[in-house]
């Protein structure tokens, strides 16, 4: 076993390919947090973990560095992508990627000295439906409903991209706010499955701003499934125009709305490193 690894990022969002077949560790929840840990292990927001399937051209779990499972990554798939167009397993520039949040189509859309540099992937249908998201409200839709925290209420829209996300628009963009409220806003119980919190300022019809806070992840720079979502929920309320950019802390998305709420993100990637999981590291995770 290779127990070989790649680290990458898209607009800051960090990610660690592992390829299934290649690794010879069980990836346990306490492996995925010592990995992850930017002290005692690489470092990264999550593990991108290649595995059979039969349902497309290949298969993707994703891994929370809190060691918990999401059913789908919008910046981890362009990453994810990246890897399989690099390391020659993608034998075209389009493919599709099964992950547990459904089925995506990605397309290599630029390459830089052979390697993929910009990507775009179909991310699917964005869900308003609040038993599907999971949300515990009882309207069908949980659009302009106030959730109550401990010390302030906030109007909050929530939207499933496969994995679920709560978007808050508001006239200030506040780092501090996002990094106080997000923990508590993820872990609420009226989010079942706990959820993926969007500040976002409107700044025309056709760009926003916006700060992460991210399952199982924290403070993040960037999240793609994040972008998709606050483009839908800015789209249905009639705040921006269909071909939208995202503006994140480490950079911007460009998402595209249809008239089915099929959306389509398009954006950079980059690798940072490759190389091997150490011996010694391998010994302590089992
Ligand atoms: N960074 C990602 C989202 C990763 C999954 C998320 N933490 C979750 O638990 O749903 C993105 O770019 O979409």
């Amino acid at each position: 076993m290779h127990n070989f690894f790649v680290k990458s990022h898209g607009l800051g969002n960090d990610y660690i390919v592992l390829n299934q077949d290649e690794i010879g560790f069980e990836l346990t929840e306490d492996a995925i947090r010592r990995i992850c840990d930017v002290h005692f292990g690489i470092g990264s927001d999550g593990i991108l973990l290649k595995v059979p399937t039969f349902h497309a051209n290949f298969g993707l779990r994703i891994l929370n560095p809190d060691g918990s499972e999401a059913e789908k990554s919008g910046n981890g798939l362009r990453i994810f992508a990246k890897y399989l167009h690099d390391y020659q397993f993608a034998k075209s520039r389009k493919f599709t990627i099964e992950t547990p949040g459904g089925l995506v189509q990605a397309e290599i859309i630029k390459e830089k000295n052979g390697k993929a540099k910009t990507v775009r992937v179909d991310m699917g249908k964005a869900i308003f439906s609040s038993t599907k998201i999971p949300v515990n409200c009882e309207k069908e839709e949980c659009i302009d409903e106030t959730l109550h925290l401990e010390y302030r209420d906030y109007p909050v829209n929530c939207v499933s991209m496969g994995n679920p996300h709560c978007v808050i628009f508001t006239e200030n963009l506040d780092e501090k706010e996002v990094k106080t409220f997000g923990p508590q806003i993820e872990t609420n119980p009226f989010f079942p499955n706990r959820i993926n919190v969007q500040f976002v300022k409107v700044i025309s019809p056709t760009e926003v701003e916006a700060m992460i806070w991210e399952r199982g992840a924290g403070w993040t720079l960037a999240s793609g499934s994040s972008s998709c979502a606050v483009a839908a929920v800015a789209v249905k309320k009639g705040l921006v125009q269909k071909c939208l950019t995202v503006k994140m802390p480490g950079g911007s998305l460009q998402i595209e709305t249809d008239e089915h709420w099929n959306m389509r993100m398009t954006g950079e990637v980059s690798e940072i490193a490759s190389g091997v999981l150490s011996r010694e590291l391998l010994a302590e995770l089992s």
